[in-house]
Protein backbone atom coordinates (compact mmCIF):
# COMPACT_ATOMS: atom_id res chain seq x y z
CA UNK A 1 0.00 0.00 0.00
CA UNK A 2 1.07 3.05 -0.72
CA UNK A 3 0.13 7.13 -0.30
CA UNK A 4 2.95 8.25 -2.90
CA UNK A 5 1.04 10.37 -5.50
CA UNK A 6 3.65 10.06 -8.10
CA UNK A 7 2.64 9.64 -11.42
CA UNK A 8 4.51 6.46 -12.95
CA UNK A 9 4.43 6.24 -16.66
CA UNK A 10 5.87 2.90 -18.15
CA UNK A 11 8.35 3.34 -21.51
CA UNK A 12 6.63 1.56 -24.18
CA UNK A 13 7.86 0.90 -27.63
CA UNK A 14 6.35 1.79 -30.75
CA UNK A 15 5.23 -0.64 -32.67
CA UNK A 16 6.43 -1.46 -36.18
CA UNK A 17 3.53 0.01 -38.02
CA UNK A 18 3.18 3.15 -35.90
CA UNK A 19 7.30 4.14 -36.67
CA UNK A 20 6.24 2.84 -40.25
CA UNK A 21 3.20 5.56 -40.42
CA UNK A 22 5.13 8.35 -39.30
CA UNK A 23 8.18 8.10 -42.10
CA UNK A 24 5.35 7.63 -44.63
CA UNK A 25 3.97 10.95 -43.80
CA UNK A 26 7.85 12.28 -43.91
CA UNK A 27 8.29 10.72 -47.56
CA UNK A 28 4.51 11.70 -48.39
CA UNK A 29 4.98 15.66 -47.11
CA UNK A 30 8.23 15.96 -47.80
CA UNK A 31 8.74 18.54 -44.63
CA UNK A 32 11.67 21.18 -45.40
CA UNK A 33 13.53 21.53 -41.86
CA UNK A 34 15.14 24.84 -41.05
CA UNK A 35 18.59 23.72 -39.37
CA UNK A 36 20.74 26.55 -37.66
CA UNK A 37 23.74 23.61 -36.86
CA UNK A 38 27.02 23.65 -36.10
CA UNK A 39 29.86 23.09 -38.98
CA UNK A 40 30.96 19.99 -37.97
CA UNK A 41 27.97 18.29 -38.75
CA UNK A 42 26.35 20.89 -41.46
CA UNK A 43 26.81 18.33 -44.43
CA UNK A 44 26.04 14.98 -42.56
CA UNK A 45 22.45 16.52 -40.94
CA UNK A 46 21.54 17.76 -44.92
CA UNK A 47 22.46 14.36 -46.05
CA UNK A 48 20.53 12.46 -43.66
CA UNK A 49 17.37 14.48 -44.15
CA UNK A 50 16.89 13.72 -47.84
CA UNK A 51 18.13 10.26 -47.32
CA UNK A 52 15.04 10.50 -45.01
CA UNK A 53 13.05 11.77 -47.37
CA UNK A 54 12.86 15.35 -45.75
CA UNK A 55 14.41 18.61 -47.41
CA UNK A 56 17.32 20.21 -45.31
CA UNK A 57 17.74 24.15 -45.04
CA UNK A 58 20.51 24.92 -43.85
CA UNK A 59 20.16 28.97 -43.52
CA UNK A 60 22.19 30.66 -41.05
CA UNK A 61 22.32 34.73 -41.52
CA UNK A 62 20.95 36.63 -38.79
CA UNK A 63 19.02 38.57 -41.57
CA UNK A 64 17.63 35.64 -43.27
CA UNK A 65 16.79 32.60 -40.92
CA UNK A 66 13.00 33.90 -39.72
CA UNK A 67 11.86 33.85 -43.40
CA UNK A 68 13.99 30.95 -44.25
CA UNK A 69 11.79 29.44 -40.98
CA UNK A 70 8.32 30.45 -41.80
CA UNK A 71 7.55 27.96 -44.45
CA UNK A 72 9.48 25.34 -42.78
CA UNK A 73 8.00 22.31 -41.41
CA UNK A 74 9.90 22.20 -38.36
CA UNK A 75 13.17 24.18 -36.86
CA UNK A 76 16.12 22.78 -35.25
CA UNK A 77 17.93 24.65 -33.26
CA UNK A 78 21.73 23.40 -32.53
CA UNK A 79 24.90 25.36 -30.42
CA UNK A 80 27.36 23.07 -31.56
CA UNK A 81 29.51 26.06 -32.96
CA UNK A 82 27.59 28.62 -31.82
CA UNK A 83 28.89 32.06 -32.34
CA UNK A 84 28.79 35.79 -32.22
CA UNK A 85 26.23 35.82 -35.35
CA UNK A 86 23.98 32.46 -34.79
CA UNK A 87 23.65 33.78 -31.25
CA UNK A 88 21.68 36.36 -32.75
CA UNK A 89 19.73 34.10 -35.18
CA UNK A 90 18.56 32.19 -32.35
CA UNK A 91 15.67 34.41 -30.75
CA UNK A 92 14.71 34.78 -34.15
CA UNK A 93 14.03 31.52 -34.73
CA UNK A 94 12.24 31.34 -31.52
CA UNK A 95 10.33 34.12 -32.69
CA UNK A 96 8.56 32.76 -35.81
CA UNK A 97 8.63 29.05 -33.95
CA UNK A 98 6.04 31.33 -30.97
CA UNK A 99 4.39 33.38 -33.78
CA UNK A 100 3.57 30.62 -36.09
CA UNK A 101 3.38 27.40 -33.87
CA UNK A 102 6.45 25.31 -35.14
CA UNK A 103 8.14 22.99 -33.58
CA UNK A 104 11.57 23.19 -32.44
CA UNK A 105 14.07 20.58 -32.11
CA UNK A 106 16.74 22.05 -29.28
CA UNK A 107 20.60 20.16 -29.45
CA UNK A 108 22.24 21.81 -26.83
CA UNK A 109 25.86 20.23 -27.56
CA UNK A 110 28.36 20.75 -24.82
CA UNK A 111 26.25 22.74 -22.85
CA UNK A 112 27.52 21.49 -19.90
CA UNK A 113 31.27 22.76 -21.04
CA UNK A 114 30.51 26.45 -21.20
CA UNK A 115 28.33 29.79 -19.00
CA UNK A 116 27.27 31.29 -22.55
CA UNK A 117 25.64 27.37 -23.92
CA UNK A 118 23.72 27.20 -20.57
CA UNK A 119 22.76 30.86 -21.17
CA UNK A 120 21.26 30.12 -24.67
CA UNK A 121 19.13 26.76 -23.30
CA UNK A 122 17.85 28.83 -20.61
CA UNK A 123 16.63 31.22 -23.29
CA UNK A 124 15.32 28.34 -25.56
CA UNK A 125 13.73 26.15 -23.05
CA UNK A 126 11.50 29.98 -22.28
CA UNK A 127 9.90 28.56 -25.28
CA UNK A 128 7.28 26.65 -24.21
CA UNK A 129 6.54 22.72 -25.93
CA UNK A 130 10.19 22.38 -26.95
CA UNK A 131 11.81 19.34 -27.97
CA UNK A 132 15.35 18.78 -26.22
CA UNK A 133 17.70 15.92 -28.01
CA UNK A 134 20.99 15.60 -26.01
CA UNK A 135 23.07 12.90 -24.70
CA UNK A 136 22.92 11.42 -20.67
CA UNK A 137 25.76 14.02 -20.01
CA UNK A 138 23.87 17.51 -21.65
CA UNK A 139 20.35 16.14 -20.55
CA UNK A 140 21.94 15.87 -17.20
CA UNK A 141 23.25 19.01 -17.02
CA UNK A 142 19.99 20.66 -18.09
CA UNK A 143 18.05 19.03 -15.28
CA UNK A 144 16.74 21.84 -13.53
CA UNK A 145 16.08 23.73 -17.12
CA UNK A 146 14.58 20.78 -18.47
CA UNK A 147 12.03 20.37 -15.18
CA UNK A 148 10.99 23.58 -15.12
CA UNK A 149 10.67 24.19 -18.92
CA UNK A 150 6.89 23.98 -20.05
CA UNK A 151 5.52 21.39 -22.33
CA UNK A 152 8.93 20.08 -22.78
CA UNK A 153 9.69 17.01 -24.73
CA UNK A 154 13.27 15.42 -23.16
CA UNK A 155 14.92 12.74 -25.51
CA UNK A 156 18.00 11.22 -23.88
CA UNK A 157 20.17 9.37 -26.67
CA UNK A 158 22.38 6.79 -26.07
CA UNK A 159 22.61 2.84 -25.80
CA UNK A 160 19.01 3.26 -25.01
CA UNK A 161 17.12 6.32 -26.03
CA UNK A 162 14.63 7.92 -23.62
CA UNK A 163 11.77 10.22 -24.62
CA UNK A 164 10.06 11.54 -21.98
CA UNK A 165 6.28 14.22 -22.24
CA UNK A 166 3.63 15.16 -19.91
CA UNK A 167 1.93 12.83 -22.88
CA UNK A 168 3.70 9.54 -22.90
CA UNK A 169 7.49 7.68 -22.29
CA UNK A 170 9.65 5.46 -25.12
CA UNK A 171 12.09 3.56 -24.77
CA UNK A 172 13.85 2.47 -27.94
CA UNK A 173 16.99 0.19 -27.85
CA UNK A 174 18.17 -0.10 -31.40
CA UNK A 175 21.71 1.21 -32.63
CA UNK A 176 24.92 0.23 -32.62
CA UNK A 177 28.58 1.75 -30.87
CA UNK A 178 29.63 2.82 -34.12
CA UNK A 179 26.90 5.49 -33.97
CA UNK A 180 29.25 7.04 -31.44
CA UNK A 181 32.57 6.76 -33.71
CA UNK A 182 31.64 9.06 -36.26
CA UNK A 183 30.81 12.99 -35.26
CA UNK A 184 27.68 14.55 -36.43
CA UNK A 185 25.62 11.05 -35.81
CA UNK A 186 23.91 12.59 -32.63
CA UNK A 187 22.91 16.16 -34.63
CA UNK A 188 21.96 14.38 -37.63
CA UNK A 189 18.87 12.08 -34.94
CA UNK A 190 17.52 15.44 -33.77
CA UNK A 191 17.09 16.54 -37.80
CA UNK A 192 15.55 13.49 -37.97
CA UNK A 193 13.29 13.72 -35.32
CA UNK A 194 12.60 17.26 -36.56
CA UNK A 195 11.38 16.51 -39.94
CA UNK A 196 9.05 13.47 -37.70
CA UNK A 197 7.87 16.60 -35.47
CA UNK A 198 6.54 18.42 -39.17
CA UNK A 199 4.22 15.15 -39.56
CA UNK A 200 3.39 14.15 -36.31
CA UNK A 201 1.75 16.43 -33.65
CA UNK A 202 3.19 13.98 -30.41
CA UNK A 203 6.57 15.16 -30.44
CA UNK A 204 7.07 12.09 -27.98
CA UNK A 205 5.75 9.92 -30.97
CA UNK A 206 7.30 11.57 -33.43
CA UNK A 207 11.01 11.52 -31.60
CA UNK A 208 10.76 7.81 -31.02
CA UNK A 209 9.73 6.91 -34.56
CA UNK A 210 13.13 9.05 -35.81
CA UNK A 211 15.01 7.09 -33.56
CA UNK A 212 14.02 3.49 -33.77
CA UNK A 213 14.15 4.08 -37.88
CA UNK A 214 17.60 5.28 -37.39
CA UNK A 215 18.93 2.93 -34.69
CA UNK A 216 17.15 0.19 -36.87
CA UNK A 217 19.79 1.68 -39.94
CA UNK A 218 22.66 1.72 -37.39
CA UNK A 219 22.29 -1.87 -36.55
CA UNK A 220 22.45 -2.48 -40.84
CA UNK A 221 25.10 0.23 -41.48
CA UNK A 222 27.14 -2.14 -39.11
CA UNK A 223 26.41 -4.93 -40.75
CA UNK A 224 27.93 -3.65 -43.80
CA UNK A 225 30.84 -1.54 -43.22
CA UNK A 226 34.63 -2.08 -42.43
CA UNK A 227 34.87 1.08 -39.99
CA UNK A 228 33.80 4.47 -38.82
CA UNK A 229 34.54 6.00 -42.38
CA UNK A 230 32.34 3.25 -44.81
CA UNK A 231 29.68 3.08 -41.91
CA UNK A 232 28.96 7.09 -42.33
CA UNK A 233 28.16 6.45 -46.13
CA UNK A 234 26.21 2.72 -44.92
CA UNK A 235 24.23 4.59 -42.46
CA UNK A 236 22.87 7.20 -44.95
CA UNK A 237 22.28 4.40 -47.56
CA UNK A 238 20.45 2.31 -44.77
CA UNK A 239 18.32 5.50 -43.62
CA UNK A 240 17.56 5.79 -47.53
CA UNK A 241 16.40 2.32 -47.98
CA UNK A 242 14.40 2.60 -44.66
CA UNK A 243 10.76 0.63 -45.03
CA UNK A 244 7.92 -0.96 -43.52
CA UNK A 245 9.21 -4.73 -43.94
CA UNK A 246 12.93 -3.80 -42.77
CA UNK A 247 10.91 -2.24 -39.35
CA UNK A 248 8.45 -5.28 -39.16
CA UNK A 249 11.56 -7.64 -39.64
CA UNK A 250 13.95 -5.92 -37.07
CA UNK A 251 11.45 -4.41 -34.53
CA UNK A 252 9.72 -8.21 -34.41
CA UNK A 253 5.77 -8.47 -34.54
CA UNK A 254 5.55 -7.44 -30.67
CA UNK A 255 8.02 -5.53 -29.82
N1 LIG B 1 26.18 2.51 -27.19
C1 LIG B 1 25.29 2.72 -28.16
N2 LIG B 1 24.70 1.67 -28.76
C2 LIG B 1 23.78 1.86 -29.73
N3 LIG B 1 23.40 3.08 -30.20
C3 LIG B 1 23.95 4.17 -29.63
C4 LIG B 1 24.92 4.06 -28.59
N4 LIG B 1 25.27 5.31 -28.21
C5 LIG B 1 24.57 6.16 -29.00
N5 LIG B 1 23.76 5.48 -29.85
C6 LIG B 1 22.88 6.08 -30.86
O1 LIG B 1 23.63 7.08 -31.51
C7 LIG B 1 22.81 8.21 -31.82
C8 LIG B 1 23.47 9.47 -31.26
O2 LIG B 1 23.36 9.43 -29.86
P1 LIG B 1 24.47 9.99 -28.88
O3 LIG B 1 25.78 9.31 -29.12
O4 LIG B 1 23.90 9.89 -27.50
O5 LIG B 1 24.52 11.52 -29.30
P2 LIG B 1 25.72 12.55 -29.34
O6 LIG B 1 26.46 12.22 -30.61
O7 LIG B 1 25.05 13.87 -29.40
O8 LIG B 1 26.55 12.35 -28.10
C9 LIG B 1 21.43 7.91 -31.27
O9 LIG B 1 20.59 7.49 -32.32
C10 LIG B 1 21.67 6.77 -30.27
O10 LIG B 1 20.58 5.89 -30.20
C1 LIG C 1 32.80 17.79 -32.40
C2 LIG C 1 31.93 18.98 -32.33
N1 LIG C 1 32.36 20.15 -31.80
C3 LIG C 1 31.44 21.10 -31.84
S1 LIG C 1 30.00 20.60 -32.57
C4 LIG C 1 30.61 19.04 -32.81
C5 LIG C 1 29.81 17.96 -33.42
C6 LIG C 1 29.12 17.15 -32.39
O1 LIG C 1 28.33 16.19 -33.04
P1 LIG C 1 27.66 14.94 -32.32
O2 LIG C 1 27.21 15.39 -30.98
O3 LIG C 1 26.54 14.59 -33.20
O4 LIG C 1 28.71 13.87 -32.27
MG1 LIG D 1 25.72 15.72 -29.77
Amino acid sequence: MTSDTTEITLARTLQPQEVASVLARVTEIRPRVQCLTNTVAQNLTANMLLAFGAIPSMAIHVDEVAAMAEGAGAILINIGTINAESELAIPKLLEVARDHRKPVVFDPVFVELSPLRRHIAGQVLRLPDTLVRGNATEMAALSFDLAAAKGVTRVTTGKVDRIESGQASFAVAHGHPLMTRVTGIGCAAGALIAACCAVEANKAVAAAAALTAYGIAGEIAAERCRGPGSFEVELIDAVAAMDAATLAARMGSGR
